[in-house]
């Protein structure tokens, strides 16, 4: 029996909503898949924020080996989800078997670690500066410092990656490592998909003795909805993945609450790569196939997607372009996730096409199915580029802009005149370092991660990971939304000063019962 009802589920109870509701869409069909789905309301939100309000206290002050288990649950149980998961997110989203196989692998990854770091501690990074009553000319009183969750977050899961960046996706994961109860407003393109790993999560809460409010889920397509969530008092932090329009909507909202409350929304990047000369000369039609794999991969559906080349106009640029038209000619004509993201491509497309300082270099096969878009390959003088800014605006699916510029300087002003980017990579070979050299510290002030020799899209989960980026990658730069550093944007520091031992957070005690490395009078001391 299918555990798709379609149902808004606000903490432990199930509601079916008022109004006539909503149904997913095969992108590769144009069908409507059943049930239908509740619309949540503004009711639903705040209950469901009222409840996980309620449950914070108890959440937050969870023994660190309580909240690591309960992420390990919903993680066994999102890994033992047999064929049903997969058929529904691959029915929603036109995504292949194989791909959604891996994405969930990298969502039980990605809580799997944030158990581990819950439970090793850092995060609270934990700092004693003893008392010096007899310091002169003035005593130092006992400082303690702790961090601790910043209470409810609201999550919107993202239409491209519909486990990892979705209901139990990154931004959830963390948010509960840090302690703090979760309201996710559904993506609707993937309901579906959305209430199995919701009932999911419902079902480890409830298993782990944890309040219901610790976790609630609200299907729905409304703006309305989502700026309800946002601007609930309860609610302390919103983590977003989706377009530049409504990650910057909702920071409007945001910030206009009596509580002004941060946003970290990931929206829009089109990851510049530099092609170097001696590795256009030495690898050129190599490095032109490998980057068309990487535009083309998921559709082009990836916020890492490569949608800027810079190269030098030289002849060596030949066999770059070359390789990229032939295996642009071959990439598999896919569906994109729904008609209103392959309206947005085309429309992109089209932009560029017309553009009289763009000249079409490639475009792919075109599918006779719906919803299927062909990757397009255009290329634009650096002069002309830099004119423009709309020719630096995301088009989200497989399409990018080679820029041909006269020298390494026009490289360098052609980088100076960017937005701020998720990545930013540089083909390169030995001969080519020293015109790399000076690029890297540009770079670095426009992008959240710098490669070499390699190709953006596919983000390891990991500790040193940074996937974010200065606006309009994110809303909020000093962060990331994949790797473990992503529990920081849920957490805040608290100081305790002069409190007795017995009165404050276990984990400031002096004899250190969590058992995590803390730094004591300016020392790192090991658990
Ligand atoms: N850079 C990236 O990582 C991604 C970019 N996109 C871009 O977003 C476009 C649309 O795709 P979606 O994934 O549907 O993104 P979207 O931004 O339209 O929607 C994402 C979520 O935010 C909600 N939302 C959007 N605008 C809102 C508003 N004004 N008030 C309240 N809630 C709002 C939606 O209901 C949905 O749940 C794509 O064509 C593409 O341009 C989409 C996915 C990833
Ligand atoms: O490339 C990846 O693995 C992550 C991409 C991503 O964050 C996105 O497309 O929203």
């Amino acid at each position: 029996m299918s555990s798709i009802t379609g149902a808004i589920l606000v903490g432990a109870e199930e509601r079916q909503g008022s109004g006539n509701g909503f149904e997913a869409v095969d992108p590769s069909s144009g069908k409507a898949l059943s049930p239908r789905f509740a619309e949540a309301d503004a009711h639903d939100v705040a209950d469901a924020c009222a409840l996980a309000a309620a449950a914070f206290p108890a959440f937050r002050d969870l023994p660190p080996e309580d909240r690591a288990a309960f992420l390990e649950r919903i993680a066994d149980a999102i890994a033992a989800t047999g064929e049903e998961l997969i058929d529904r997110a691959m029915s929603e989203t036109g995504l292949p078997r194989a791909r959604l196989e891996g994405e969930r692998g990298r969502t039980v990854g990605q809580l799997r670690l944030f158990a581990i770091v819950v439970r090793e501690g850092g995060w609270m990074d934990v700092t004693i500066d003893p008392a010096m009553p007899d310091r002169q000319p003035l005593p130092r009183p006992d400082l303690r410092r702790v961090n601790m969750g910043v209470g409810p977050v609201a999550v919107f899961g993202a239409s491209n990656f519909p486990l990892a960046f979705s209901v139990a996706g990154g931004d959830t994961a963390s948010a509960l490592a840090a302690g703090c109860p979760v309201v996710v407003k559904g993506h609707p393109a993937h309901p579906g998909t959305g209430e199995i790993v919701a009932r999911i999560i419902r079902q480890a809460v409830a298993d782990s003795g944890l309040p219901a409010g610790v976790f609630s889920y609200l299907p729905g397509t409304t703006n309305a909805l989502g700026g309800a969530l946002v601007a609930d008092p309860r609610i302390k932090s919103v983590g977003f993945t989706g377009s530049r329009g409504g990650g910057l909507a909702l920071v409007k909202i945001a910030n206009a609450r009596p509580e002004p409350i941060p946003v970290f929304a990931e929206m829009s990047s089109i990851n510049p790569v530099i092609l170097f000369p001696a590795a256009a000369q030495a690898r050129g039609a190599a490095l032109g196939t490998a980057f068309v794999a990487s535009l083309t991969q998921g559709a082009g559906q990836f916020c890492t997607n490569p949608g800027l080349v810079i190269a030098l106009a030289n002849s060596d640029l030949a066999a770059f372009e070359g390789a990229a038209v032939e295996a642009l000619a071959k990439a598999p004509n896919q569906h994109m996730l729904t008609p209103g993201i392959h309206n947005a491509f085309q429309t992109g497309v089209t932009a560029l096409e017309g553009h009289a300082a763009v000249e079409t270099l490639a475009k792919g096969p075109v599918g006779d199915g719906i919803n299927q878009a062909s990757g397009a390959i255009f290329t634009a003088d650096a002069d002309a580029f830099a004119a423009d800014a709309a020719l630096s605006h995301e088009v989200f699916g497989s399409s990018s802009i080679i820029v041909r510029a006269p020298d390494i300087d026009a490289v360098a002003s052609l980088v100076s005149g960017l937005e701020g980017q998720l990545t930013a990579t540089l083909l390169f070979d030995e001969e080519d370092e020293p015109l790399v050299a000076p690029l890297i510290p540009l770079l670095a002030e426009k992008a959240g991660r710098i490669l070499a020799n390699g190709w953006p899209t596919g983000v390891e989960v990991s500790h040193a990971m940074v996937h974010g980026g200065p606006f309009p990658a994110t809303s909020d730069t000093r962060t990331t939304s994949v790797g473990t550093l992503a529990i920081q944007r849920f957490l805040r520091p608290v100081c305790y000063q002069n409190l007795p031992d017995r009165l404050l957070p276990t984990a400031l005690r002096n004899d250190n019962p969590c058992k995590v490395a803390r730094r004591v009078d300016g020392t790192m001391q090991l658990a």
